[in-house]
């Protein structure tokens, strides 16, 4: 962070060139509104994560000798491959995979939220849809994103497919996020009802994403490398899309085809870190115990090729490359933005006057307490990717319009009983920030968007804002302080100029967590 700091200092001194007024990168913007090219290139980072694009990046089937690969591994298809697959974006991904290697299609299965079909359907996206005569059955389940009965018995199902499978088979795992509702499968005698209050009270409790699969893993027989044991021993070859920062396939819906690495002991003491120990149903006791003196050990995985599809990296590296072709000067600042929506918002509206201001008055820049003030938040924030300091070079350099880019999932501290998502309350938020930074002569939009389409639950996948946001909205009688005290982003954004800040995509089918992009235009 000194190290940024110092280039913030070194930057403020810097000279600039002439910025590119009245030029034809100024005539291009001027002639597609900034809203809209937000917009545009959000759909292009959602459109790189796509199913069907993804798998047929990933695979290449040839027709002839049946030889798949998958990318530098060979594997040998004849009428031997077998399908699961569970989580939000698995419907997309079962279709492209049937389109690619349906002649070699024994059977599948795969457990996808409630109504997914239908809502497809419904927006017109025939194409993450499965064939009439498809081998792939579905089950739907998983209301809310909590394990239920319909996705026990996909699971159950899931179970039954991979135990029937001999050496001579492939078994193609799809997964992505909200995998770990959609694969319920507790070590008796720990029962569903069980596992649905321990996994409420940790969310609730703010138990992190990997803290609660590390409890999932030790109560359930598919998780934590049990699918991959129970296919043994065929092969396996898991795609992944990710929604967990960092990609790690040990956490994504609870890593079933990774070996889990965690003892009784780190499960206790995320018991204990909430408050839940004293308290645990005899049955979760039971299985922990178990698993104590259990003398097989982890499950063992070396049958099994885990392979990143796509992720939040992809999403943002092609909105780069449409912000560059539309003339920006884009920098990736961070695919791991996570932290209190608070907190982050704080940071980009103080990034966007940092630079902003060297946009608008090259070789001066922000004050020092500004520089210093905004190396102190990025510190706060902990992100471990963040190229702070090369946004800000690249900001000095561009003598023209920037776009900075980052994603990951913020989180919200629910206190009301509002309707909201992290995204547009992040939007929100920034939109407050902005006002307090004002930027003159240069042109500033922040756009927060969920990639999966759904915003909390909204019918928005996000929205934007510029400064003017809370004069505006206070003309119209709006008061953005009530609406975010009570978590109420949606219902401000919906009254905010007849909706006009919304953004709206419908439901994507891929789910590789958030997007945010900062413009800056000087005029
Ligand atoms: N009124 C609200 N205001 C702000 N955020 C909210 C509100 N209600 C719910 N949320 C947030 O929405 C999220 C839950 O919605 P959603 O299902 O989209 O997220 P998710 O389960 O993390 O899924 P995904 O990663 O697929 O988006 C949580 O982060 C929750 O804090
Ligand atoms: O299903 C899950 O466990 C979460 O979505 C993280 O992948």
């Amino acid at each position: 962070m000194a190290a940024a700091l110092q280039v913030l200092r070194h930057l403020a001194r810097a000279p600039s060139g002439p910025l590119l007024l009245g030029g034809p990168l100024a005539r291009l913007a001027s002639s597609m509104a900034l809203a809209e090219q937000a917009q545009q290139l959000f759909e292009s980072a959602v459109g790189a994560v796509l199913p069907g694009p993804m798998l047929q990046r990933a695979l290449s089937l040839d027709p002839d000798s049946g030889e798949l690969k998958v990318r530098d591994r060979s594997f040998q298809l004849r009428q031997n491959l077998y399908l699961v697959g569970f989580g939000k974006a698995v419907l997309g991904m079962a279709a492209a995979a049937e389109e690619l290697l349906g002649q070699h299609l024994v059977q599948g299965v795969i457990s996808v939220p409630k109504g997914i079909r239908a809502a497809m359907e419904h927006s017109g996206k025939q194409e993450v849809l499965l064939k009439p005569h498809s081998r792939i059955q579905v089950f739907e389940g998983a209301e809310d994103n909590l394990p239920d009965r319909d996705a026990l018995r996909a699971a159950l199902a899931i179970r039954q497919l991979a135990e029937g499978l001999t050496a001579d088979d492939l078994l193609l795992v799809l997964i992505s996020g909200g995998g770990s509702a959609l694969l319920p499968a507790p070590i008796p005698p720990v029962t569903l009802e069980e596992k649905q209050t321990l996994t409420k009270l940790l969310a609730a409790r703010g138990a992190t994403i990997q803290e609660l699969n590390t409890i999932r893993k030790a109560l359930s027989q598919l998780k934590g490398g049990g699918l991959a044991q129970a296919a043994y021993p065929a092969q396996v070859v898991s795609l992944i899309l990710s929604d967990v920062v960092g990609d790690p396939v040990e956490v994504i819906a609870s890593g079933p085809t990774v070996a889990s690495i965690h003892s009784v002991q780190d499960c206790l003491h995320i018991l204990n870190r909430y408050g839940l120990r004293a308290a645990l149903p005899r049955s979760v006791k039971t299985v922990l115990a178990r698993a104590d003196s259990d003398p097989h050990g982890p499950h063992t995985c070396g049958h099994v090729l885990n392979v990143i599809l796509g992720s939040n990296a992809l999403a943002l590296a092609e909105a780069q490359r449409q912000a560059e072709a539309l003339g920006y000067r884009a920098v990736v600042l961070s695919t791991a933005v996570q932290g209190d929506v608070k907190s982050v918002a704080q940071f980009y509206g103080l990034l966007a006057r940092v630079a902003g201001a060297r946009l608008a008055l090259p070789g001066t820049g922000a004050s020092v307490e500004e520089d210093e003030r905004l190396c102190e938040l990025a510190a706060d924030l902990q992100l471990p990717d963040l190229q702070l300091k090369e946004a800000l070079e690249a900001v000095v350099g561009a003598r023209g319009p920037v776009c900075l880019l980052a994603g990951g999932e913020p989180t919200v501290q629910l206190q009301g009983s509002g309707k909201g998502g992290r995204n547009q309350e992040l939007a929100l938020r920034v939109g407050v920030e902005l006002r307090q930074w004002p930027l003159g002569t240069v042109d500033v939009l922040f756009l927060s968007g969920g990639t999966d389409g759904q915003d909390g639950p909204t019918e928005a996948a996000g929205a934007w804002v510029r400064p003017e946001l809370t004069s505006q909205a206070a003309a119209e009688g709006l008061d953005v302080a009530t609406f975010l005290a009570h978590n109420d982003s949606h219902t401000f954004f919906c009254r905010f100029q007849g909706g006009a800040h919304l953004l709206y995509t419908g439901l994507t089918g891929t789910n590789v967590m958030d997007a945010h992009f900062l413009f800056l235009h000087p005029q």
